[in-house]
């Protein structure tokens, strides 16, 4: 029931539940990771068995994939689809020019091939994700496991190089045994602060050997949808200059929770 949700879940299930109307017959949709993007998924599924909406989904997580397959969406892989009409992704971040971190979930690497091959990338995010500068969140940087420690020690270097203030890095852990992601590769977390210069950073992180890639998205999101937890939605398309604003009805809302939920 909506009345037990938490401002925040509300939040991010409206932002997922009005980006899923973007999706239309006939689209390859890449779709993201992370508890927004289950929200997503999970509506989609709704509209695929209730109102007989046609689309493929290209799933950027083998988690996401299991729940696509499993809400009755149909599952393509990303060579298959080639080229995407629309991306519809979480984020841990998001500033005024629309950039992102991304990555919490562990899942960026995918999520950034994918966000790329698509005409289109809207993020759902609950407005909780909005920030001044990125940064405060641990940027995710994916590294192959091979000298994992030295890619470490040059990325430390790097910062150092960058007068860059936060330059403690954290290897994610699952338990006891490194993180792991769908790619088989480790993730370090960048305690950074402020990023001052996100492009920059993005682009030197990425000549380090070692480095597979890093959760900076830039100039990648085209529309942020931002969930309130009263039901309001805002809707910045960064290349339109427009700003929609939407509320869903709790009480539509509460109703779809409470079916998605079953
Ligand atoms: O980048 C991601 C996964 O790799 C997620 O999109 C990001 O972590 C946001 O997650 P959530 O919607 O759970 O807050």
């Amino acid at each position: 029931m909506i009345s037990e949700m938490s401002p925040i879940d509300r939040a991010k299930f409206v932002a997922a539940k009005r980006a899923a109307d973007l999706v239309e017959d006939g689209m390859r949709v890449g779709l993201g990771t992370g508890s927004t993007a289950v929200w997503l998924v999970r509506c989609l599924g709704e509209m695929v068995r209730e109102r007989g909406l046609k689309f493929r989904g290209v799933p950027t997580s083998t988690r996401t994939a299991e729940l696509a397959r499993e809400v009755g969406i149909e599952v393509i892989s990303l060579d298959e689809a080639r080229w995407l009409d629309l991306t519809i992704d979480g984020a841990d971040e998001f500033d005024g020019e629309q950039n992102l971190i991304k990555g919490g979930g562990g899942a960026l690497l995918q999520e950034k091939i994918v966000a790329t091959a698509s005409d289109q990338m809207v993020v759902i995010a609950d407005v909780g994700k909005e920030v001044e500068a990125l940064g405060t969140f641990p940027l995710p940087v994916e590294v192959i496991p091979f000298g994992w420690q030295t890619t470490q020690a040059l990325i430390e270097e790097m910062l150092v190089s960058m007068d860059v203030l936060g330059r403690q890095s954290s290897l994610r852990m699952n338990g006891s045994a490194p993180f792991m992601t769908d790619e088989g590769n480790h993730i370090l977390d960048l305690h950074l602060g402020r990023i001052g210069n996100p492009r920059q950073m993005a682009l030197t992180l990425n000549q380090i050997p070692g480095i597979v890639e890093n959760g900076l998205f830039i100039d990648i999101c085209d529309i942020v949808v931002i969930g309130y937890g009263d039901g309001r939605v805002e809707l910045r398309d960064i290349n339109e200059g427009t700003v929609e604003h939407d509320r869903l009805e709790l009480d539509e809302t509460e109703n779809l929770f409470s079916d998605l939920a079953d």
